[in-house]
């Protein structure tokens, strides 16, 4: 069934998708996985040198880009799976700025969603650091772990794999809120009470307020996605992890979730790394975009720059598939 962004936001789509699926996202969550892997870098000359990357940034960024603050810093990050014969992540260094969406683009396999583990310390990293909020993650264990979680939150794909199909939509929008034992600040969607939270975050994500009673199923897969959104924000963490977030959603419904997270953006000041294949989606969504091939950085510029002559030979073959 075809759905249009309206009838997503005034409710009036039920979902075909009635099978359950479970998940434990919290379990996902709290996996450390410490395999003892290889770093296996491999330098081949196209790569492009931190050095390269802040003089192109510099002339090229937009205004928005380079007036925040820096909130997230990875330097040179490598990741290597077990019995791999090249890493997934290799030597990736980036900084992501206050209230900006810095865009990471590249083909299936080149490691982005690694990438988005190891920012979640969902995985650890063999090498590099991650710096959000002046701390090194990888330092962090127990009260100080979850902390940072709650500095950084994620939306991937498959909304219905991120949601208890057990839980009604309340009671997974209040759920990251009970985690933090409800003794959260939070300056935009201060809690009074549980119906007011819930409410106040479908308002920001465009839901209509009797989705409140409902079960995933029960929602169209544009609707659901617009819950994980604000299950993301409702905390207010530093930065929001978007992991190919529109991928499983029909083509009106992607332009209008990609608009919505860009309004929450701008009005409530979230700094986003957007990971997609899709170079449309990231162009229209960033300030700065890095791209990505083989678990390496080969281009990054500002997103104004994207046409640009001086643009890597890998990104104009993205440019020739847009
Ligand atoms: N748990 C894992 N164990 C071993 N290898 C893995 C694991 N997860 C990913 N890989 C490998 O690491 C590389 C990068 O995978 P990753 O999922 O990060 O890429 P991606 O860019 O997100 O791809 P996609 O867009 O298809 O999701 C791939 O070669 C993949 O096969």
């Amino acid at each position: 069934m075809k759905t249009t962004a309206d009838d997503e936001r005034r409710g009036l789509v039920q979902s075909e998708e009635s099978g359950v699926r479970s998940h434990d996202f919290a379990r996902d969550l709290n996996h450390e996985d410490t395999d003892n892997a290889v770093i296996n870098t491999t330098d081949t000359d196209d790569v492009v040198t931190d050095a390269d990357i802040d003089t192109a940034v510099a002339e090229t960024a937009s205004p928005l880009s380079i007036s925040g603050d820096p909130v997230l810093h990875v330097e040179h990050l490598s990741r290597t799976y077990a019995g791999a014969d090249r890493p997934a992540v290799n030597d990736i260094s980036f900084t992501l700025n206050h209230g900006e969406c810095l865009g990471l683009v590249g083909e299936s396999g080149c490691g982005k969603s690694t990438l988005a583990r190891c920012l979640l310390r969902i995985e650890d990293a063999d090498a590099g650091s991650i710096t959000l909020g002046g701390q090194d993650i990888a330092r962090l264990s127990g009260r100080r772990l979850r902390q940072h979680r709650r500095k950084i939150q994620i939306v991937f794909q498959n909304p219905m794999a991120a949601l208890n199909p057990k839980l009604k939509i309340a009671d997974s929008l209040i759920d990251p809120y009970e985690q933090l034992g409800r003794n959260a600040e939070l300056s935009h969607f201060t809690y009074t009470s549980k119906d007011a939270y819930v409410q106040k975050l479908l308002e920001a994500v465009e839901l209509p307020s009797d989705l409140a009673g409902r079960y995933p199923h029960e929602l169209s897969g544009g609707q659901r996605q617009r819950v994980t959104i604000a299950r993301a924000i409702g905390i207010e963490p530093d930065v929001v992890v978007l992991d190919e977030p529109t991928a499983s959603l029909d083509v009106i419904s992607q332009g209008a979730v990609l608009q919505l997270l860009t309004d929450l953006r701008t009005s409530l000041g979230l700094s986003y790394v957007f990971i997609s294949h899709d170079l449309a989606a990231v162009h229209r969504m960033s300030q700065r975009i890095i791209v990505m091939r083989e678990g390496q950085i080969v281009d990054r510029f500002g997103a104004e720059a994207l046409f640009a002559e001086e643009r890597h030979p890998y990104t104009k073959e993205l440019i020739s598939i847009f």
